[in-house]
Parts: C-alpha cells; structure tokens; sequence
C-alpha cells in the first residue's frame, strides 16, 4: 500500500510518480539531517535507564544535545526550553510517572513537539492503559514494535490497520523491524533499511524513537521527519554493519555512521516506497 492513491497526498502519488516521491523524501532526509546539524536542536528525554547513555549519543552523534533530567521541579523548565521532547515508559518508576505528566504539560503548553515509545505495553495492562493515555495526548508521532502495535491498536501489523491507527490516534505511526512503515493520517512509505542486529542491540528502538523527535524539531512535517530519523538509522545501520563484527561492534559504528552521513550515502542506499 505504500505510496497507494488511497494513501498518498498531493506530491506521494502512486503510479509513475512513486519513484520521484521516494527520491523526494530522500532528499527531505538529508536536508532534515543538514538541519540538525546546523540548528542543534535541544531534545529533551524521559526515558528508561537502560536506553539512557545509548539515546544520548546517538543524539549528539546526529547532531542534537539531549538533556534527560526527571526531577520533577527541573522537568517543566528543561522541556519549556527543549525544541522536543520524547517520552518513554521502559522503565516506569514514581520519579519518571510524576515527570512524564509534568513534561507533557509544558509541551502541550509551550508547543513543544512530542514523540511517544511506548516499550512494552503488551507486557502488562497496566502499561497498556498508561500507553493509551498517553496517546490519547496527541503526540506528534509514536515509534513502536509489532507486540506494542499489536496491544495498542488491537490489530495485526499490516499496512490498512497501522494507516487507520494514525487516522484514528491523529499521529504519526513508525511501526518498525525489518521493514518500518510510516503513516501519517494520509500517508504511509515503507522504509526497508537497517541490520537484522540492529534488534540485538538494547534500547536501539528507544533511540530511534529520540531521533525522531530530534528530527520533528527542525522539520514540522511529523510524518517527514519521522521518516527522515528512519531513513537515516536504517542506512547509518548498514553503512556500521559493513564495519561490524556482531551487535557489540554495530552499536558504536552506527554512532559512527550517523555523525558520518552525508546525501549520497542516503541516495546510494535508502529504499523508501
Ligand atoms: N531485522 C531487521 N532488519 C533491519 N532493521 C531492523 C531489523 N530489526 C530492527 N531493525 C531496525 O532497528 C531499529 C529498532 O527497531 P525495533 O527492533 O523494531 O525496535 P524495538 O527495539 O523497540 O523493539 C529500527 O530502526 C528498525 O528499522
Ligand atoms: C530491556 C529494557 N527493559 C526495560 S526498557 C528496556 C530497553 C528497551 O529498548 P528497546 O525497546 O529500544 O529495545
Ligand atoms: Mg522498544
């Protein structure tokens, strides 16, 4: 269904146009990644202890500066002036509960874009029902695995559900894995980059998720800059792979890809359609 004309917006068309729209949406990467560099926005993350040192390298590795304070008199503050803000629930404690609501507060307030990783809300239902309460809060985009998709949306992972999912949620859906799928109310791409290690290495998907709020703070288009970050993981992950012995190698290359990308490794290698 990508670039489907039940899907595409004016520009994404099916048909002859597919490839001009794909080439198109490679070049917005680049220029979203020539931004971050030049703009160094501010990405302010809650997120879970594990995912924390890796999120915020890869982060300043794109050219971005995390901040990821969760003191709850600081967080208001430190959002207010953050140009994003990702919210994360891996490691839920009374610190990061209290923090999220405070830190969605002043997004909301302040207009501060948000992205959503909702880990592991098919592992209990409490997590679940924070999951949807926190969508029900209109993040600009959600990055999720297929149990997540599966638990939050109620339906199986193909293209017409995860499109309905993004009308219906007003969100930006990035349902990731071997091929991530982008949808916006009225779009949806296929990104088919990145390593098969990429999953064996630990918060690789809560990272993205910050990329993608890196990305969302310099290009207003929630959709592009969502797959913008993944256009840029996907390849920055197999430009690492080629230099990698396994998952432990692969984690610092692909820092080392993505400090390193420029527009024509983009071209050579991503396969959006
Ligand atoms: N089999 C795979 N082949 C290529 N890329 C993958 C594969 N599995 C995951 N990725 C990439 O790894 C990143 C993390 O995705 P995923 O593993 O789905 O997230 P999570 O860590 O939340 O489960 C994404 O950028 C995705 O494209
Ligand atoms: C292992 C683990 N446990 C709680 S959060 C976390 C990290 C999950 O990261 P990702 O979903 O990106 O693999
Ligand atoms: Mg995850």
């Amino acid at each position: 269904m990508p670039f489907s004309s039940e899907t595409a917006s004016t520009g994404e068309r099916a048909g002859a146009g597919d490839a001009a729209a794909a080439h198109t949406l490679v070049e917005t990467a680049a220029d979203v990644l020539e931004r971050l560099r030049a703009r160094r926005p501010r990405v302010h993350c809650i997120t879970n202890t594990v995912a924390q040192t890796y999120t915020a390298n890869l982060l300043l590795a794109a050219g971005a500066v995390p901040s990821m304070t969760i003191a709850a008199d600081e967080v208001a503050a430190f959002v207010t002036g953050a140009d994003a803000l990702v919210i994360n629930i891996g490691t839920l404690d009374e610190t990061r509960r209290a923090a999220i609501g405070i830190a969605i507060d002043a997004a909301c307030e302040h207009e501060v874009p948000w992205v959503l990783d909702p880990v592991f809300v098919d592992r209990s239902p409490a997590r679940a029902s924070f999951g949807q309460a926190l969508l029900a809060m209109r993040p600009a985009a959600m990055r999720l695995n297929q149990a997540e998709f599966a638990t939050l949306s109620g339906a199986a992972p193909e293209p017409a559900a995860i499109a309905r999912f993004a009308r219906d949620s007003q969100a930006v859906i990035a349902l990731t894995g071997e091929t991530d799928l982008v949808a916006g109310p009225e779009r949806l791409v296929a990104v088919a980059n990145g390593h098969r290690w990429m999953a064996r290495i630990t918060a690789m998907g809560c990272a993205g998720a910050a990329l993608v709020a890196a990305c969302r703070a310099v290009e207003p288009d929630a959709w592009r800059a969502t797959v913008a970050a993944l256009v840029c993981l996907g390849v920055a992950g197999e430009r690492a792979a080629v230099v990698s012995a396994g998952p432990g190698t692969l984690a610092t290359a692909i820092l080392d890809a993505l400090f390193d990308l420029d527009r024509e490794d983009l071209h050579e290698r991503a396969r959006v359609s």
